[in-house]
């Protein structure tokens, strides 16, 4: 490894003279953890490493795509063999198509999809499309529930908006803030009493497929089939965004966890990102080919992008998937219960009152007597002392352990979480809770 020559915090104040807080996303700046964020120049399998030559055990895993682990040959070997063959060309390309087809083949409700760059642009197309399907204007969505940063969306968000304790967001036009309306997730009553006072204007519900931008919040057994019905029979469509699950809890993202069982349902469209694009700018939106065309060329529609389909990108994301065979499934299934176990046995062995939070292999952790019997919306993950988490966080990262810096956030696992990377894991951990333990609220 080659000698450090210059560190975190130098790389941190020059980034803050150049971009706004050092940052080109907000999660990514340790507001509410503290300290430096760590500049990263490379990763592989389960580790990254900082511009100061330090490795870390990811458990970020560049905030979801990386299933199989950073950088696996398999994958970095047919970008570098797609991007020798150009990088851009504004025209179809076959691959573009095969990746239809792969996410086609394994999510029924899928039919035809579209491919796009990043997940705000999926939900956000998603949405006009629902607007321009049904002819309606209102959308629904729920507290705590983060689809990207476009306009009509921010209203009680989830990820970096949870974080920031932030309402919503300032160049919001009131016009557009009232087109959204937002309701408590898992409350059928609540979203039952907003379809009766404003059914016939309403043209989609959003809903992350499995809550995991307010830490995870599982929906409730049937709650994605009730509210498809629900929405139907209202004349709206319901929009599944399975940016962040999909793919990495199942071959079939959470609708594959449904599917087959009572809480089966079906979604009129759905939204993908994130391990679709295998760790490349790809997000798609798919859904009920009879929606689907209504999309411009074919329909009045209008969605476009000059880097929609990259070659180089979906290569990344055909690759990936065809890697993530059932035996990577059952890796990160397996690494996500372990570490589930462990992290709330270290916290219990301190005294540390918390609550464990899963969906698959999703998972985060809730601190505080208040949140031990864990929770199912928004309101109830705002109940804890998340106070807790910034020493947790340190004390592993001191340790070699990068954890996201957000209590609001789920911790991903991959596939290349071996004994080592593990091991590294659960040795941190006993400092981490008694850092936890010995919290105290700050003072304002
Ligand atoms: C559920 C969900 N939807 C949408 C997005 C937005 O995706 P992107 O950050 O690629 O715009 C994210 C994450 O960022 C997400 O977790
Ligand atoms: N779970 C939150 C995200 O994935 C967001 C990442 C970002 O906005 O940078």
């Amino acid at each position: 490894m080659t000698a450090a020559t210059t560190t975190n915090a130098a790389l941190f104040d020059r980034a803050q003279a150049a971009i706004p807080g050092g940052v080109n996303s907000p999660v990514r700046a340790f507001r509410s953890v503290g300290g430096t964020p760590r500049f990263l120049v490379s990763a592989r399998g389960p580790y990254v490493t900082d511009a100061e030559g330090r490795e870390y055990v990811d458990l970020v895993a560049g905030w979801g795509p990386a299933i199989l682990g950073h950088a696996h040959p398999e994958v970095i070997a047919a970008v570098q063999d797609a991007a020798a063959r150009g990088l851009s060309f504004g025209a179809s390309t076959p691959v573009e198509t095969e990746l239809a087809e792969l996410i086609e083949q394994r999510v029924a409700p899928v039919e035809k999809l579209r491919l796009v760059s990043t997940g705000t642009e999926a939900t956000m197309s998603a949405i006009r499309l629902a607007r321009g399907f049904t002819g309606r204007d209102l959308l629904v969505k729920f507290a705590g529930h983060y689809h990207g940063h476009s306009d009509g969306l921010l209203a009680e968000a989830g990820s970096g908006l949870a974080t920031f304790a932030l309402p919503g967001s300032a160049g919001v036009p009131a016009e557009v803030a009232a087109l959204t309306l937002v309701v408590p997730y898992n409350d059928l009553h609540a979203l039952r009493a907003v379809f009766a006072e404003h059914g016939e204007r309403i043209a989609a519900v959003i809903t992350e497929a499995a809550a995991a931008n307010m830490g995870v919040v599982p929906p409730l057994p049937g709650f994605n089939r009730a509210l498809v019905e629900l929405a139907h029979a209202h004349g709206a469509l319901v929009i599944s965004d399975e940016v962040l699950t999909g793919f990495r809890v199942s071959k079939a993202g959470w609708w594959g966890l449904e599917s087959g069982t009572d809480a089966e349902y079906t979604p009129d469209l759905v939204t993908f990102g994130k391990v679709v694009g295998g760790g490349m700018p790809v997000a798609a939106l798919g859904g009920r080919a009879e929606i689907m065309e209504r999309l411009a060329p074919l329909g009045p529609v209008y969605q476009a992008g000059t880097l929609s389909g990259n070659p180089v990108a979906v290569t990344a994301g055909v690759t990936t998937l065809r890697l993530a065979d059932d035996a990577v499934y059952a890796k990160l299934d397996e690494v996500a219960v372990l570490l589930q176990r462990e992290v709330s046995a270290a916290l219990a062995a301190e005294g540390v009152a918390h609550g464990v939070q899963r969906a698959g292999n999703l998972f985060s952790f809730l601190f505080g007597d208040a949140v031990v019997g864990g929770a199912r919306d928004y309101a109830g993950v705002l109940a804890q002392e998340s106070w807790r988490y910034a020493p947790f966080f340190h004390a592993m990262l001191d340790a070699g352990v990068s954890l996201p810096p957000s209590v609001f956030e789920a911790w991903f696992v991959t596939a290349a979480h071996d004994d080592a990377a593990v091991t590294r894991i659960l040795d941190a951990l006993p400092a981490a809770a008694r850092a936890a333990a010995a919290a105290t609220p700050a003072v304002a």
